[in-house]
């Protein structure tokens, strides 16, 4: 039998080795120049020449990014009101990462097997938005599995029927499973209710929804938004760099692929986000990359990228870890320094992500003193993150996030996806909830009982 890849096994092309020096990466950052990838790496490994992080260099950068942060958006600490809506955890990519998905076939009528994963019906999906928009939410985020039921349309549906070889183009007609999710037209247009805002449909699904047929991503997003789909999430980058991908999500969208996909939603007026998938096989140099395509990229969607969020690996229970290729995530050093780069390197994206999720509330903090500003969402759900091992949680209140911006001195503010509308909170006015949606009233998003129903006796 072959032996699994193991860390000491994984040997790169590119390594974090440059001409550079520390100082004068340092140096350009405090100036505000535009940073090389060379530039990337020495700031992200405080020095090529030495082993591990210096700390005092490292809070150097952090100070660095803190003050660039300062300058370009000031004291307000941003978040949304948004419930995470995952339609399907039925996928067969088997990205090595990933404890999200489920195989597909365990999701069949015919099995034997229970399936451990969920799929929603386009009517199931709006009554679960209808619910949270009532309650004063105004964005929903759907990202799922590549269910093989999934066609973009009733006319994609038809190519893929006709297909000589469905299998090869990753489709099996809905009548095979338990559930049917419907198209993703049907789904982005069921969770549309009453002008929510709807964040969904990243490149790697983009991919799933042309497959078997010659539509460009242009042709794709534009179906899609006549849908109501809003903007897009830019998850499935992981690492933009193809031996990294080779590793971690062989079945995966190339880089190449990825930047098309985004492109090409750019292109028919959608906006984007951008992620990083970090602290697994990867190193400083691949960081540096991925950052220098994403900047690439802003440029040529003229801005369209409203926020760049990195995600710290979760490797608890995912197949990377538990067959020995990684040892762990991200050290809380690797973390804050890959914040604080991305704010000093980003140079052409307003908004640093902290997620909550990822990093907890203490240290997600912290991270708004390291370069970053957003703090994400109230996401009411979390399924990612939980079922690779997370232990955050799945939501945070208008009260949770005015008590912790207001510990650190900064000031919350509720924001629209795209950052447009925002409202700055008043901390002694409570009760907290969101005002910037369709429905809301400015009250609490669930009541006290909601949140911690008590116990049955
Ligand atoms: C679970 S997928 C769902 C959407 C779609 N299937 C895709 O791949 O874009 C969304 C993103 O979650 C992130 N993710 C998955 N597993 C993770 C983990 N263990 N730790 C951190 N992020 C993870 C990855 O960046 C991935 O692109
Ligand atoms: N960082 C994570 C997010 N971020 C997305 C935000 O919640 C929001 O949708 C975006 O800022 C657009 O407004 N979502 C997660 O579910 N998990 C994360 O770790
Ligand atoms: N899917 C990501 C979160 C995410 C969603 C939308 C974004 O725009 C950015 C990030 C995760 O939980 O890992
Ligand atoms: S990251 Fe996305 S594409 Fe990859 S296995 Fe998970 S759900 Fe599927």
């Amino acid at each position: 039998m072959e032996r699994p890849v193991t860390e000491a096994d994984l040997t790169f092309d590119h390594v974090p080795e440059t001409d550079q020096s520390f100082e004068n990466a340092l140096t350009k950052a405090r100036a505000g120049d535009r940073l090389t990838v060379d530039d990337a790496i020495e700031l992200l490994t405080t020095g090529t020449e030495i082993g591990g992080i210096d700390s005092t260099r490292k809070e150097q950068v952090l100070e660095a990014a803190d003050r660039r942060r300062a300058d370009v958006v000031g004291e307000e600490v941003t978040f949304v009101a948004n419930l995470n809506n995952n339609v399907t955890t039925a996928c067969n990519v088997g990205c090595l990462f990933c404890n999200f998905k489920d195989a597909a076939h365990t999701f069949e009528r015919d099995t034997e097997i229970q399936s451990a994963g969920f799929t929603k019906t386009p009517s199931e999906s709006r009554e679960i938005v209808a619910d949270a928009v009532s309650r004063g939410v105004y964005e929903v985020t759907s990202v799922s599995g590549l269910h093989p039921a999934f066609a973009l349309d009733d006319e994609h549906r038809e190519i893929l029927e006709a297909h000589p070889d469905p299998k090869a183009v990753n489709y099996k007609p809905p009548e095979a499973y338990e559930i049917d999710p419907g198209t993703y037209t049907d789904q982005i247009s069921a969770m549309s209710v009453d002008g929510v805002h709807v964040h969904s449909m990243t490149p790697e699904e983009g991919y799933h929804a042309r497959r078997g047929t010659d539509w460009s991503y242009e042709e794709v997003y534009s179906r899609l938004a006549a849908a109501g789909l809003d903007t897009v999430p830019g998850t499935a980058a992981e690492i933009l760099v193809d031996e990294v991908r080779d590793v971690i999500c062989p079945g995966k969208i190339s880089t190449e692929g990825w930047l098309e996909a985004m492109e090409a939603a750019a292109n028919v007026g959608l906006g984007l986000t951008a992620t990083i998938m970090y602290g697994h096989v990867e190193n400083e140099a691949h960081r540096a990359m991925h950052l220098k395509r994403v900047r690439d990229l802003q440029e040529r969607v003229d801005g369209a990228i409203t926020e760049f969020v990195p995600l710290s690996f979760v490797h608890q229970n995912t197949p990377l870890y538990e067959h020995d290729v990684v040892s762990g995530g991200a050290s809380t050093d690797e973390d804050e320094l890959m914040i604080a780069v991305s704010r000093l390197f980003l140079d052409n994206i307003d908004h640093i992500q902290s997620s909550w999720v990822k990093y907890g509330d203490e240290q997600g903090l912290k991270m708004l003193s390291c370069g970053a500003d957003d703090f994400m969402g109230t996401i009411l759900s979390e399924e990612i993150t939980k079922r690779a091992g997370g232990e955050y949680g799945e939501y945070r209140s208008f009260a949770d996030y005015v008590d912790l911006v207001t510990s650190i001195g900064r000031v919350p503010v509720e924001r629209s996806t795209d950052y447009e509308t925002r409202r700055v909170i008043d901390p002694d006015e409570p009760p907290f909830g969101p005002r910037l949606g369709p429905k809301s009233d400015g009250t609490p998003i669930l009541t006290p009982e909601e949140r911690a129903p008590p116990a049955d006796d």
